[in-house]
């Protein structure tokens, strides 16, 4: 199938090959990638942009030992690849399948698990001060983008790693792009960096002019060596990592394995923290996703000779892109944010029509919140769109800069509750619990896309701390039921006595179906639509607690600090004495996999959830008592 791959079975392997051998090497690795993802579906363009980067990296360093870390980790597959686990690739982001990111359990080669962007050279430089603390021999390597080094984390890395001199070198992929356009200072210096041979040539010459000139007399000593330092810095490629104390190398061609391979070999040879910079292509190899590296960053499965069919799929992330875009035709003082996920978020429906309130700040969560609540002391109507698992880091804040203020700031939480391939870094499970510590905070999640679209309305009007979450994916439309505008309020889609199962988001679907298999065997349920996450209904939590013998509540969050167990503490308080049951997702990491076989291995499918609710009714087993 393919004369070298074939034979790549650790990396090793690779000294073997000559240059020529090498290059055929990385033509089969884009081969098998762009087979194997467009059956599996991935991050395709990335990994294009690093097959000769990792093939070097493989050749100079001996990963059983020495430690690469990936920032974000999707580009890691050319890594698993010539890490022994070639064969597990048709396996790839599925259930008890290989992870899209680098896993320690997987492999001796896979040093620090990644995801979440911008983590590399902090980690980078803890391993390598760890090694240097036990008097450890090993060489430490941080891989980051250009868009991940946008993330604050990223800097303060930096930062730190310039005022040591400990031996640690980062490699910045720069592929003039991450998922968002480029942004801010950081990516500005960059281009200057990698552009026209004219700015590297004009450089060049200013470099050696400045160190040829005679410097005379003490003052016109000092004054000239200021001249040349600045000078010097501001003509200097990398001044900018210069200037942080971490001696900057290159721009290298990043598809150039040779160059790579003797860039690699002379820094091993240069204590200190280093960067080498390296240009790549995003997509490279596959014409697809050259031309449209954004739209090949994350694919589903596709055709080849085709490419990718963008979804017509209406997502709860156009929804609010749509809702987003009729207040903004209305109100020109509402401004949007996005942390580099301007598609993910369903934004550029927004940025088309209206580009000048639509900011992308890179990757940079906590800026953007606090950013928004600046707007809002200005009178702008401001709203975060942003990944449930992307906000975590983003938490104090909205503590400190927008609820301890009460600021109007609409945080839109996208990717809420399971996500599904991306795994453990990826699933937005912990939202509630992080966010119902923060007063001032309202959150409400919508059963269905009328209730987004009502609910980001109400936001528009509501001035206060927000936050709306929603799941990813398929928006669906519970329109049997009535809109209503008290959102604050806990909808009773049903009202029966006795039985009660009280559910929150995408969990309300659920609940009403299996009020409905239910009703097969003369069971009525109340359904409780508890749209209204904090502050809780108390009216509807007395009606309950009067009401009901048995209360079941669902929830896609895990238990600890979720709706479930605030629900569980909120009847006790309200004197219910009756039998309670959540459904919750456990308190650990959820893995990777399709989210319907998560759901149903964690009890949260409708089957699952009916034959549980039946067994209390019915055998009096598996249910808590409140009293
Ligand atoms: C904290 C955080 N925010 C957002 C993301 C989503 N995300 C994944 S990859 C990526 C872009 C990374 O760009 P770059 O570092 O340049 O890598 P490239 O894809 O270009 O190789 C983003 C924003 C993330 N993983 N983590
Ligand atoms: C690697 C990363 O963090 C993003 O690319 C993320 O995988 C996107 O997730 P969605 O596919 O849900 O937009
Ligand atoms: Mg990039």
């Amino acid at each position: 199938m393919y004369k070298y791959l074939d034979n790549i079975n650790k990396p090793s392997d690779l000294k073997r090959l000559s240059l020529i051998e090498m290059d055929e090497l990385a033509k089969e690795i884009r081969k098998f990638l762009i087979k194997s993802v467009s059956k599996t579906g991935g991050h395709l363009a990335s990994n294009l942009g690093v097959v000769e980067l990792t093939l070097a990296l493989h050749s100079v360093y001996d990963t059983t030992k020495d430690k690469i870390v990936f920032d974000v980790g999707h580009q890691s597959y050319v890594h698993k690849l010539l890490t022994g686990r070639k064969e597990k690739f048709s396996t790839l982001r599925q259930y008890e399948g290989l992870s899209g990111f680098p896993k320690r359990k997987e492999s001796v080669h896979d040093c620090f698990e990644t995801g979440h962007s911008s983590t590399s050279i902090s980690a980078g430089l803890g391993i390598a001060l760890g090694r240097d603390f036990c008097k450890d021999k090993f060489k430490v390597v941080s891989v980051i983008g250009d868009g991940a080094l946008t993330g604050g984390l990223a800097l303060e890395g930096l930062n730190h790693l310039g005022s040591t001199n400990t031996d640690m070198l980062v490699i910045l992929n720069d592929n003039d792009m991450s998922i968002c356009e480029n942004v801010g200072g950081l990516s500005n210096s960059l281009y200057n960096i990698r552009m026209t041979k004219a700015y590297r040539k004009f450089s060049k010459n200013m470099i050696n002019f400045i160190s040829s000139v005679p410097v005379v007399g003490v003052k016109a000593t000092n004054a000239a060596v200021r001249i040349k330092d600045s000078l010097k810095h501001m003509v200097m490629p990398g001044a900018f990592f210069e200037e942080m104390g971490i001696k900057y190398f290159g721009p290298v061609d990043g598809h150039d394995y040779k160059s790579i391979v003797h860039a690699l070999k002379e820094l091993n040879n240069i204590e200190g923290p280093k960067i080498l910079h390296v240009l790549t292509t995003k997509g490279k190899g596959y014409k697809y996703a050259q031309d449209n590296p954004s739209d090949y960053h994350g694919v589903s499965k596709f055709d080849i000779a085709k490419g990718v069919i963008s979804s017509s799929q209406l997502t709860y992330s156009s929804v609010a892109g749509n809702t987003l875009n009729s207040i903004f035709e209305r109100d020109s003082k509402s401004v949007a944010i996005t942390a580099a996920m301007i598609s993910g978020t369903g934004l550029d429906i927004l940025f088309e029509k209206h580009s000048k309130r639509v900011i992308d700040v890179g990757i940079a969560e906590e800026h953007a919140v606090t950013l928004a609540a600046g707007l809002a002391t200005s009178g702008i109507k401001p709203y975060f769109v942003v990944y449930s698992t992307f906000l975590q880091r983003a938490y104090d804040q909205i503590l400190h800069d927008v609820a301890l203020q009460d600021l109007p700031v609409t945080l839109l939480i996208d990717r809420a509750g399971l996500v599904g391939e991306d795994g453990e870094t990826h699933h937005g499970v912990f939202d509630i619990g992080f966010l119902s510590t923060i007063p001032n905070l309202t959150i409400m999640s919508p059963r269905d896309l009328v209730e987004l679209q009502d609910m980001i309305e109400f936001s528009h009007s509501y001035n206060h701390p927000l936050a709306i979450r929603y799941p990813r994916g398929k928006a669906v439309n519970l329109s049997s039921h009535v809109r209503d505008s008290r959102l604050m309020k806990w909808e009773w889609i049903y009202e029966e006595p006795k039985i009660a199962i009280v559910a929150i988001g995408k969990m309300v679907e659920t609940a009403i179906k299996i009020r409905e298999s239910m009703a097969l065997l003369g069971i009525k349920i109340a359904v409780v639509n508890a749209r209204c996450i904090k502050p809780m209904d108390d009216l509807s939590i007395q009606k309950l607690s009067e009401t009901m013998d048995y209360i079941f509540s669902l929830e896609d969050h895990v238990y600890s600090g979720g709706f479930s167990s605030k629900l569980k503490q909120k009847l006790f308080d309200s004197g219910y004495i009756g039998k309670f049951k959540s459904f919750s997702l456990p308190d650990e990491f959820i893995e990777h996999g399709n989210t319907e076989i998560l759901l149903s291995k964690y009890g949260l499918d409708n089957n699952t959830i009916h034959k549980n609710i039946i067994e209390c009714i019915r055998y009096n087993e598996g249910y808590e008592e409140i009293s």
